[in-house]
């Protein structure tokens, strides 16, 4: 988010940004990385915003015929972009590139003896035998159709299967993630007392003269009750296949107020306090629980606290009159309606110098300042 925030102070002076397409390159470079070793997301956060949006004429039974809103036109942009990226990294070593990235988070799972699930060669195999059973990509090269892997238990997985389940980590985690993250920004900035005593807490922990690191986010319950807030109100996976997870969230038998943002109802006094997200409580499941919880949980987990921290203990974030317009929009994962967009303004040396407008494209603008 930092990086991102030098980026825009470098190229982008006076122009607007998009809050929500920088959490999503964040994002989409975490995944990239994670997987493939490298940064790969475009400049314009384009790929999930076509993914995630619901295709009208999938619902009239008239999806063969018509694109309306240019999505399969889109798509197939997306899915060129994405063979060119795997031909990329196939051209330096078949075994390399993706299926060396899934390898290696797989070996740190099963080398981590801290980690919820223990991982066996049951489940490795298991893992493969789900990957394999995916019908082949159609857009897929001949090369990536024919081309397999040995993986280290001695199983072939042909490539183009490995590089769809990376496709699926995108899907299934970048929107995700940037939306939570925008959603609980646009919270703090509607509610200063809130920021304040997260922006408080940090320093207690941290100080004031290093950034936020993943160590510290055990010792800030209170952020950690901001993150839960904001997945209980605003869920993004809002609809399972068997419950509604936005609804049980604002559930009144089970939160007292529930349309409120109160992060402290998770904190030692609060009604709500140990309470968790990782589906041992029914009345909070913004991942989803059981065999199909969502795989990347520890990982947005820690993603989201980092960011969040750090962009609080960096910057104060304001309106300018009004507050911010928290209306949900029609996409899969329930984002904003109106985007948080800011507009760098007068900057000093460093990117955290650097005072920034934020404003939102109708009718709302944010101030976000160096402390
Ligand atoms: C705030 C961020 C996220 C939320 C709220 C979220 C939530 C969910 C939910 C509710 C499901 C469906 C569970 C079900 O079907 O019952 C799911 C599935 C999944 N998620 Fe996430 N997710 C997030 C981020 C991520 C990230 C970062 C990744 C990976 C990098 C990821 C990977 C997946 C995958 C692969 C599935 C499909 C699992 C399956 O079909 O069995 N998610 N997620």
């Amino acid at each position: 988010m930092l990086e991102q925030l030098q980026w825009v102070r470098q190229t982008r002076w006076e122009q607007e940004m998009n809050v929500g397409v920088v959490l999503t390159r964040l994002t989409n470079n975490v995944i990239c990385g994670m997987t493939m070793g490298r940064r790969c997301s475009g400049t314009d956060g384009k790929t999930v915003a076509i993914i995630s949006t619901p295709n009208v004429a999938d619902y009239v039974g008239i999806r063969e015929k018509l694109d309306l809103q240019h999505l399969k036109t889109r798509y197939v942009d997306v899915r060129r972009r994405f063979d060119t990226l795997r031909t990329k990294e196939s051209g330096k070593t078949v075994a390399g590139g993706v299926v060396r990235g899934f390898l290696r988070v797989l070996h740190d799972i099963s080398e981590d003896q801290g980690a919820e699930m223990m991982f066996t060669g049951d489940n490795f195999r298991s893992f493969i035998d789900v990957t394999s059973t995916t019908p082949p990509s159609p857009s897929s090269s001949a090369f990536h159709r024919h081309s397999t892997v040995l993986l280290a238990t001695g199983f072939h997985v042909p490539l183009s299967l490995a590089v769809l389940s990376t496709e699926d980590l995108f899907m299934a985690g970048s929107d995700t993630t940037s939306t939570t993250m925008e959603r609980a920004l646009a919270e703090l900035i509607n509610k200063p007392g809130i920021q304040q005593d997260a922006r408080r807490a940090i320093d207690s922990v941290v100080g004031e003269s290093r950034l936020v690191e993943e160590s510290d986010i055990q010792n800030l319950p209170f952020l950690q009750a901001i993150v839960k807030e904001t997945l209980r109100l605003h869920p993004a996976v809002p609809i399972l296949r068997d419950r509604n997870v936005w609804a049980i969230g604002r559930d009144p038998t089970q939160w007292r107020n529930p349309l409120e943002f109160r992060p402290e109802r998770f904190t030692p006094k609060g009604r709500s306090f140990g309470i968790d997200v990782r589906d041992q409580h029914y009345h909070l499941l913004p991942f989803g629980s059981g065999r199909r919880r969502c795989p990347g949980l520890s990982l947005v987990l820690q993603l989201i606290h980092t960011t969040l921290a750090n962009v609080i203990h960096c910057f104060n974030l304001s309106v300018e009159g009004g507050l911010v317009d928290m209306t949900e929009g029609h996409g899969a994962t329930f984002s904003k309606a109106h985007p948080l967009v800011c507009t760098p303004k007068a900057g000093l040396n460093s990117v955290l110098s650097t005072p920034i407008i934020i404003k939102q494209l109708i009718p709302f603008s944010v101030i976000i300042t160096k402390r």
